[in-house]
């Protein structure tokens, strides 16, 4: 865990069903009931309608379906949750486990309400790392939507990595030139060529993986999961049937570690985010945060003009190029009740 994760306190980012607006509450975590001392944990790997696909151990090999226990209450479970399973958890056909608990996530992919569902979602727990899939081309780069799938990888707690896909198409140089100062990495792909530096970043990891329709993302998957598409239909034969593509599924990686797909996000959920939740992923602008007059914006001048984050840049522990990006961050954040009247990204 990196020092960043340590400090910061992300019990408050296990309620998945925080109210848009304010005025949300707080329910008190499950606890585990002596009885289900012998319950053993796995990973939530796919989900269809009341049935969740578990690995026992993060285990691909080893599968079970279960469903809720009643006294789960309403705490909802994502692909990523460790959870404790009861009951039969052999993997047998037809067989049925059950989810007894849920264990605290330690980062959290959070999808924006849409039209049918008042909430905010979160669709990935625990992921370790944001894949953000954007092609160089066909369709066109857009920087909104990396800016807005950063901001939801630094205040959920996962380390973003791009992917610049197609680069047979365009030159990757002008973005890579936009990001540089937030130092995080990017990779380069194209469909005819391995994407073994994309392998060698998702090993061992679990990576939930977001992108436009069209930017290339089953042409990846497929390279570095070679059996995804049987992988995807064992998730939904185990479950009841057809496979909904507005889910996320995790695929199990033939080195070790997951991707999982996301399919359902559209845009991310960023309503919750405070410019602190941003700049707690930009350690060195920290403490300078904390001499802010409160309810600092971190924008600079006009709009926070006694912001402190400029003292970092004057005393020279970081770059003007930094300040930027880090500032690009939050205006894009707090743009965001003009984002959310666009159409879906
Ligand atoms: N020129 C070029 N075309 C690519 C490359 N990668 C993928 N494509 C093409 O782009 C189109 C979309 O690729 P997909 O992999 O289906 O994209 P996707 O992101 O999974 O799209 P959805 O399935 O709609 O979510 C296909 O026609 C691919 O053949 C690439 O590196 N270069
Ligand atoms: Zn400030």
């Amino acid at each position: 865990m990196s020092p960043r994760d340590r400090r910061r306190d992300w019990s408050r980012l296990d309620e998945s069903d925080v109210r848009v607006r304010p005025g949300r509450g707080t329910r008190p975590r499950t606890k585990i009931r002596p009885e289900h001392a012998d319950a053993v944990t796995a990973m939530v790997v796919g989900k269809d309608r009341g049935r969740w696909t578990c690995a026992l151990d993060s285990d691909p090999k080893q599968i079970v379906v279960a469903m809720r226990a009643r006294e789960l209450g309403r705490t909802p479970v994502v692909i990523g949750d460790y959870v404790d399973l009861v009951g039969d958890t052999s993997g047998k056909p037809d067989t049925l486990a059950r989810i007894v608990r849920v264990a605290d996530r330690t980062s959290v992919l959070r999808r924006t309400a849409d039209d049918t569902d008042p909430f905010e979602r979160v669709v990935v727990a625990n992921a370790s790392q944001l894949l953000i899939v954007v092609a160089l081309a066909d369709p066109p780069p857009r920087k909104g939507f990396i800016d807005r799938a950063l901001v939801a990888a630094y205040a959920g707690g996962l380390e973003p990595v791009l992917c610049l896909t197609k680069s047979d198409l365009a030159s990757p140089d002008s973005l890579i030139d936009a990001y540089a100062d937030l130092a995080f990495p990017i990779l380069v792909t194209r469909q005819d060529e391995e994407p073994s530096a994309v392998a060698e970043q998702l090993h061992s990891q679990v990576t939930a993986l977001v992108g436009h329709s069209g930017v290339g993302k089953s042409t990846l998957v497929n390279k570095l999961v070679p059996d995804a598409d049987r992988q995807t239909g064992v998730v939904s034969a185990v479950g009841k049937g057809r496979h909904t593509s507005v889910t996320a599924v995790a695929l199990p990686l033939p080195d070790g570690g997951w991707v999982i797909d996301t399919p359902g996000i559209r845009s991310f959920g960023l309503a919750h985010i405070s410019p602190d939740d941003i700049v707690s992923a930009f350690p060195e602008f920290v403490e300078a945060a904390e001499e802010c007059p409160s309810g600092c914006g971190h924008l600079g001048a006009p709009e926070d003009p006694d912001c402190m984050l400029d003292t970092v840049v004057a005393d020279g522990t970081a770059t003007q190029g930094r300040l930027d990006s880090l500032r690009r961050l939050l205006a894009s954040r707090a743009g965001l009740e003009d984002a959310r009247e666009q159409p879906a990204e």
